[in-house]
């Protein structure tokens, strides 16, 4: 049966995308997934004078896999385990290969080893302990020998989902730039809004002239959006436009995304690598060492935190409250807290805090007033929610089935501005709300390089032929991450942590935890550490 026209005509624009090409290819059967943990060893990538071997095939592993059926496990010698990710030849064994084109490129060519060596893996694990475990590998990004696609044949597109996050602009540029200066590729559509783009919206036609100064500015030129996720629509549109190469810059939620769209491609057997680039300004993506942007955020969070000290410096017990991003993960509060020395209690939807009593918020600002006129409190969006909701409604869900958060500032300036009034004291309370005006700047400048290599990761990822993954720096490495590893978990701050204990040590903040509070957090510590140790992505842990 033909599938439906691209466009949702209910949502579309008055420019339909081209229809479907007569000669588009038709799909092809495959195996399903589980059928291609049989093709672990990859002829051009399996590594050399190793005795490779599926782990699938090694006792006690069945269990494991079958709670992980898309993992793509292989094993090697004294423990070694790689955790691959798909590639368009698992599902279409006889494609031809090209030589790289990068090989030409006289920029190039003074690189000594250009290009990787299909033994370099990744140890997601650094700090590991006589006889313990080594955890998984992952392989190294970069560009190989031999691609899969031929310059002209690549149809790339280029997709933003989900809340902004500096950098952006530079990730759309760099994957433009890095397709057409490294690999001459001419066919780049930036889908326009989002995931529901793909079938809403006209796309626009990327070139390195038309994004040569992007970099520059906040935002994303292609648009994003929340919701709209039609994986059968999108996967038809992809099919119908001829697109071959899907990047998808994106959070959590957008690689799952990009995961169900990567099932859809492979079981229509179409020969399309669907690639991700994770961005989360919250830095709550795991595996990962840190996301694109976040180090602009904390940079930009001191404008904010040095405007509250100076309101609250310049007034009789004055307090300033500034509120940070972080939905679930308190990353940027604790970082921006660490970097500016100023901030005197960091909260963070991690660490449960309360008000009253001893050993509570009020009588540490109480303190802090008493002993030195003024103090600056940093709370990330997410902390107090549990607080806040025994005395408000909660909000219900955004587009994309995240929880919409209550205003811990506006509540915590409320609550304390109450109990001062309460105890005829008179403080200065100044809000500052910079969440927007934080995420909407351009990326800095380490962030602009580490876009750009995140980028060129990718592409060299894609055109090798490697799909289903996402492009990720992992102990200062790149690699290729498998999808499910990144959206399976949220990255969180651990407050068990000699990081967080810096923090409690400059802040001289009381930590707010219970016994009680202290052993759940380092439960689900065990339980992380459990997940990078192996069970059950790594069964030999
Ligand atoms: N489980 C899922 N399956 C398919 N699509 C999803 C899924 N979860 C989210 N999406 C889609 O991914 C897109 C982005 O999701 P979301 O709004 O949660 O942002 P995100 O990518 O997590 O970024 P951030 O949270 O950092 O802003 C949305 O279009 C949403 O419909
Ligand atoms: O207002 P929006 O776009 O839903 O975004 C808000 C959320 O997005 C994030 O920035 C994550 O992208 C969170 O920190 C924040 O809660
Ligand atoms: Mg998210």
């Amino acid at each position: 049966m033909a599938p439906s026209p691209p466009i949702d005509a209910a949502a579309a624009d008055p420019d339909p995308p081209p229809s479907r090409p007569t000669d588009a290819p038709a799909p092809i059967t495959v195996p399903s997934p589980r059928a291609h943990l049989h093709h672990l060893l990859d002829r051009r990538d399996t590594p050399r004078g190793t005795a490779w071997e599926p782990v699938r095939a090694m006792d006690g592993t069945a269990a494991a896999l079958a709670a992980k059926p898309e993992a793509k496990l292989v094993a090697g010698e004294a423990g070694y385990v790689l955790e691959d990710v798909p590639h368009v030849s698992d599902y279409l064994p006889d494609l031809p290969t090209y030589p790289n084109p990068l090989q030409d490129n006289p920029a190039y060519s003074v690189v000594k080893q250009y290009f990787v060596d299909p033994d370099d893996t990744v140890c997601q694990k650094i700090v590991v302990h006589k006889g313990g475990s080594r955890g998984n590998h992952f392989r190294r990004a970069g560009p190989r020998q031999r691609v899969y696609f031929e310059s002209d044949e690549v149809h790339a597109c280029i997709v933003t989902c989900g809340g902004l996050c500096p950098g952006l602009n530079t990730v759309i540029r760099e994957i433009v730039c890095g397709l057409s200066d490294m690999y001459g590729v001419t066919k780049i559509l930036g889908i326009q809004g989002g995931y529901r783009g793909f079938y809403a919206r006209n796309t626009i036609n990327l070139t390195p002239k038309s994004v040569n100064d992007i970099h520059k500015r906040g935002g994303t030129i292609l648009g994003s959006s929340r919701g709209g996720h039609d994986t059968m629509k999108i996967v038809d549109s992809i099919q119908y436009r001829g697109i071959n190469q899907v990047y998808v810059i994106g959070g959590d939620g957008s690689q799952r995304g990009a995961g169900v769209i990567f099932e859809e491609v492979r079981k229509r057997g179409l020969k399309v690598a669907v690639a991700g680039i994770p961005k989360t300004i919250d830095n709550d993506i795991p595996v990962i060492d840190k996301s694109f942007g976040f180090d602009s955020a904390v940079e930009e969070a001191q404008r904010a935190i040095n405007a509250a000290h100076v309101e609250a410096g310049s007034a009789e017990n004055g307090i300033g409250l500034v509120k940070l991003m972080g939905r679930y993960s308190g990353f940027i509060a604790h970082y921006a807290t660490l970097a500016s020395r100023d901030v005197d209690c960091c909260l963070i939807p991690e660490s449960p805090f309360y008000l009253e009593g001893e050993g509570g918020l009020f009588r540490y600002i109480e303190k802090r007033l008493k002993d030195n006129g003024h103090m600056v409190i940093v709370v990330a969006e997410g902390a107090g929610q549990k607080l806040i909701a025994e005395n408000m409604k909660a909000m219900g869900q955004d587009a994309s089935g995240n929880a919409l958060l209550l205003d811990v500032g506006l509540w915590l300036s409320q609550k304390i501005n109450e109990h001062f009034k309460k105890n005829k004291t008179t403080i200065n309370l100044k809000y500052i709300d910079p969440t927007y005006m934080i995420r909407a700047i351009p990326s800095n400048a380490s962030d602009n390089v580490y876009c750009t290599l995140l980028a060129h990761s990718v592409v060299h990822g894609a055109m090798a032929g490697y799909t289903g993954f996402t492009v990720g720096q992992v102990n200062g490495r790149h690699c290729y991450i498998p999808f499910y590893r990144i959206t399976e978990k949220q990255n969180k701050v651990s407050i068990t942590d000699r990081m967080w204990a810096r923090l409690l040590s400059s802040t001289n903040q009381p930590s707010f935890l219970s016994k009680q509070d202290v052993e759940e957090a380092k439960m689900e510590d065990e339980r992380t550490a459990k997940l990078l140790d192996g069970s059950p992505s790594n069964p030999k842990a």
